[in-house]
């Protein structure tokens, strides 16, 4: 920038503010954003003197201090410094800085303030969820291909408390709200205009999930005699004589999408009047199949909505803020070698459109409200009672978002629904989120795409063809890569155990289904 003479002059004459060591945001955002008519940085950094001398040389001139977080300012820089009047810094701590001294000296302290309360709050969140779903350790695990040879990854559960209720913690608290979870928290001392139980000292914070009541439930399964009517565990897929040996006493099928129940099998089964799948989707059971039969038929209903919302939202921000990324650069040893990993983006005020806003869907939706996203949505038909933006064609949608969540059903009209068409209208910022169904979006296309950048990145839990994932994939640091667990967790199962057996229960005992797809 050409700055004239004059100005040059006036400038000299500025009050000077000192920077101690380069500022990695000021380099990131640029210095043009910094220049102001009050004032002039002096960077000891860009001097060859000692920061002794150099200190001493201006310290007539300088006035403040832009301190960051790996800034110390200390008592003995504080006192080469006789006219500093304020130390501002640019983080929210304030730990760098000998505030004691600042203090007797009469010199004014500024932080951060709340500017970062809504990216770290997303960032706590994004970490919590990442921990407690183990979607950073499930990543590794699918790159190493070893979902494909060793089988399912182990399940995540949760434990939460907030430690420190400033901007930051109530940001926090905010989203874990729309989570469902319990709050409680420690701080130095119980805030008076907060409901949330207050714990003096930092541990322990009480179990979120009731664990007596887990284990009550877990040493309450009853013994059922032999006489009553047979289930087909249908996993893996039996053998023929195996059905032909028990086909007139099998009424009911317990399957989950491992394996398929096809019209050819019901035929085999002349018997059957029940499929319970253990699966919120249903793509792996021939429904008019069932239909034509007269059978009914169950799935796991709303018991999976609450984990698989928190894993497609753990999957969002995971990518926006590059949370697996930058944990494989850290263990890398990269962070030392490299300097800072690249920033990620922002939450608030994104455009998320929800492709499929069902029980999970909505959950997704009440949880994204939290973090000041705008909710959109496709779905079968506009739902009369929500406000949130309807799109009925989801390349519409995806032009007017810039992050799809699909949490749809695989049918036969949304198979490949997801295709180049929606990619391109997404566009080179978009982020996609796949917790559905593989086969919902065109793969091959998904992957070229990425490939391309021709859309920004991807959080994945299911495939086309599980657990064969696309190699290309795994070179990928804008992809987070989860092996089918989004709606899993000990606690889902335990509620799903509880369904199917209450499925089941009712269908003998005549009573109404508790989740039916096909009630006859
Ligand atoms: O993907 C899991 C399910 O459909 O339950």
């Amino acid at each position: 920038m050409a700055v004239s003479t004059d100005c040059h002059k006036a400038q000299q004459d500025f009050p000077k503010v000192l920077i101690l060591k380069p500022i990695s945001f000021i380099a990131h955002v640029g210095e043009q954003h910094y220049a102001s008519n009050k004032f002039t940085f002096l960077k000891a950094y860009d001097s060859s003197l000692p920061l002794h001398q150099f200190l001493s040389t201006h310290s007539p001139s300088i006035k403040a201090i832009l301190a960051s977080v790996g800034t110390p300012i200390t008592a003995d820089i504080l006192q080469l410094l006789p006219e500093v009047g304020v130390v501002v810094t640019t983080s929210v701590g304030l730990n760098q800085v000998d505030l004691p001294e600042c203090r007797r000296r009469g010199i004014k302290v500024a932080n951060a303030g709340s500017v970062f309360s809504d990216d770290v709050a997303d960032f706590a969140v994004g970490l919590l969820i990442d921990v407690l779903r183990k979607v950073s350790a499930s990543d590794g695990y699918v790159r190493k291909g070893l979902w494909a040879t060793k089988g399912d990854y182990p399940l995540g559960s949760k434990r939460i408390g907030i430690v420190g209720l400033g901007n930051i913690g109530f940001a926090v608290a905010k989203r874990l709200e729309a989570f469902g979870c319990g709050i409680s928290y420690n701080s130095r001392k119980r805030k008076p205009h907060v409901s949330y139980p207050f714990y003096e000292s930092n541990f322990p914070f009480p179990l979120m999930e009731d664990q007596e009541e887990q284990q009550d439930r877990t040493s309450d399964q009853n013994h059922k005699p032999q006489d009553l009517p047979q289930v087909l565990l249908l996993k893996p897929p039996p053998v023929l004589s195996f059905l032909t040996a028990h086909a007139d006493s099998i009424q009911a099928i317990l399957c989950s999408g491992a394996a398929p129940v096809t019209d050819d099998l019901l035929q085999l089964l002349p018997s059957v009047r029940l499929v319970v799948t253990a699966s919120a989707g249903t793509n792996h059971i021939d429904l008019e199949a069932c239909h034509r039969r007269g059978i009914s038929v169950t799935n796991a209903g709303n018991v999976f909505s609450d984990d698989g919302a928190d894993a497609a939202v753990g999957l969002l921000i995971d990518v926006l803020r590059k949370i697996t990324a930058s944990d494989r650069y850290v263990r890398q040893g990269l962070w030392v070698n490299e300097g800072d990993y690249p920033l990620g983006s922002k939450l608030r005020g994104k455009r998320v459109g929800i492709v499929g806003l069902g029980g999970i869907g909505l959950e997704i939706a009440k949880r994204l409200e939290a973090f000041g996203c705008n909710v959109l949505y496709n779905s079968r038909k506009k739902k009369a009672h929500l406000s949130y933006p309807f799109y009925s064609d989801v390349r519409q949608l995806a032009a007017n978002s810039d992050a799809l969540i699909i949490c749809c059903a695989l049918t036969d009209q949304t198979r490949h629904m997801i295709d180049k068409d929606v990619f391109l209208a997404l566009g080179k910022e978009g982020v996609i989120v796949n917790i559905g169904r593989g086969a919902i979006v065109d793969e091959k296309e998904m992957v070229r795409c990425l490939v391309h950048g021709e859309i920004a990145g991807a959080g994945l839990d299911v495939f086309e063809n599980e657990p064969d994932v696309p190699k290309e994939l795994f070179e990928l640091d804008n992809v987070v890569l989860s092996p089918h667990r989004a709606v899993f967790t000990p606690e889902s199962f335990m509620a799903l155990c509880e369904l199917v057996v209450g499925n089941l229960e009712a269908f003998f005992s005549n009573s109404p289904l508790l989740s039916p797809v096909i009630d006859v």
